[in-house]
């Protein structure tokens, strides 16, 4: 978890990528605390997997400055071997088993081979290990790819999209998994496209849009755009509520058959019971009767303007 005493994982400032006319990355400054585990969250096309690649000195940033593990972005070879990552898809010899594979990149990258039957563990892969990798679901296959990002045991791990195009159960367990690298103090940045994939296992959030900054900072302090409501209706009387509820003071907005009254800086708990009563003196019996919080993907999906980029 975040720890504030330690310096940021990362840290950079104006990050930029043009090709020819067109800026992908829009002068991005992020930071992300050493320990936490951050969201990178955006639409397709946002600029997610160019952000990673500029921090794994895959692609050259046109302009931007910072720091990767305390050296400097402009020369990854000094921070890319603490670094881990799984960016656009693993790849894989599919004719050779999960564990051959990692056997290979353990030879290239002189790791230690010790850390084969242990990591494969750790990704849930120990007993289907020596299966073909071509045999492997969509998910088992991403999370080959989180094993050998860890290859080396790196200080910060970089993992674009692992959920993508995997089924519930297989996002669930890379969620676990996500949780779990973090824990012992990596850090771990991890993109998607959907907050809610992301919502219960980030603690840090950098929301991108169109190659643009949105938001970033903690989780829990995305800030709140939209309003909160109480959501009521009453079969057959929706209008005579409406009504009613606004010559009582409430500023009460009729959508279709319900009634959404805000709740500005009241209490939601008595205005709920506020409503309740007034429409049980005037005779309206409430077939609902709730109170609407805007979920986290909300928030996020105002900040991006609901639109995708690609
Ligand atoms: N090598 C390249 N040459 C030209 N344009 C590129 C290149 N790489 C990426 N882009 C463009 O940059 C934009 C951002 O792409 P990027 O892959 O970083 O977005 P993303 O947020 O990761 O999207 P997705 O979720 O679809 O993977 C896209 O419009 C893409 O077409």
């Amino acid at each position: 978890m975040s720890t504030s005493t330690l310096p940021d994982a990362v840290a950079v400032t104006g990050l930029t990528k043009r090709y020819g006319r067109r800026t992908v990355v829009d002068d991005v400054s992020v930071r992300i605390p050493s320990g936490s585990v951050t969201g990178l969250i955006g639409p397709n096309g946002a600029g997610k997997t160019t952000v990673m690649s500029m921090l794994l000195g895959l692609v050259r940033p046109t302009s931007g400055e910072g720091q990767v593990l305390g050296h400097d972005l402009a020369r990854p070879k000094a921070y890319v071997g603490r670094v881990g990552a799984l960016i656009e898809g693993p790849a894989f010899h599919p004719s050779m088993s999960g564990r051959a594979n990692l056997r290979n990149l353990v030879r290239l990258g002189r790791h230690d081979p010790e850390q084969i039957a242990p990591l494969l563990h750790l990704v849930g892969l120990a007993d289907r290990g020596d299966d073909l990798y071509g045999a492997y679901s969509l998910g088992m296959k991403q999370r080959l790819g989180i094993a050998a990002a860890l290859l080396g045991d790196p200080d910060l791990v970089i993992l674009d999209e692992p959920t993508n195009g995997v089924d519930p159960q297989g996002m669930r367990d890379i969620r676990h998994l996500v949780r779990r690298i973090a824990e012992g103090g990596r850090t771990v940045l991890v993109s998607s496209h959907l907050l809610a994939e992301l919502e219960h296992v980030c603690d840090h959030l950098v929301v991108i849009d169109r190659g643009g900054l949105r938001y970033q900072g903690p989780m829990d302090e995305l800030p709140t755009g939209r309003r909160e409501v109480i959501r009521v209706a009453a079969d057959g009387a929706a209008t005579d509520l409406h009504d009613l509820l606004v010559r009582d003071g409430l500023e009460a907005t009729a959508r279709g058959t319900v009634t959404e009254v805000e709740i500005g800086e009241a209490d939601p708990v008595r205005l709920a019971a506020r409503i309740n009563s007034t429409a049980h003196a005037a005779g309206i019996t409430l077939t609902e009767l709730h109170h609407q919080r805007q979920t986290l993907e909300d928030r996020v999906l105002e900040l991006v303007g609901n639109g995708s980029a690609s």
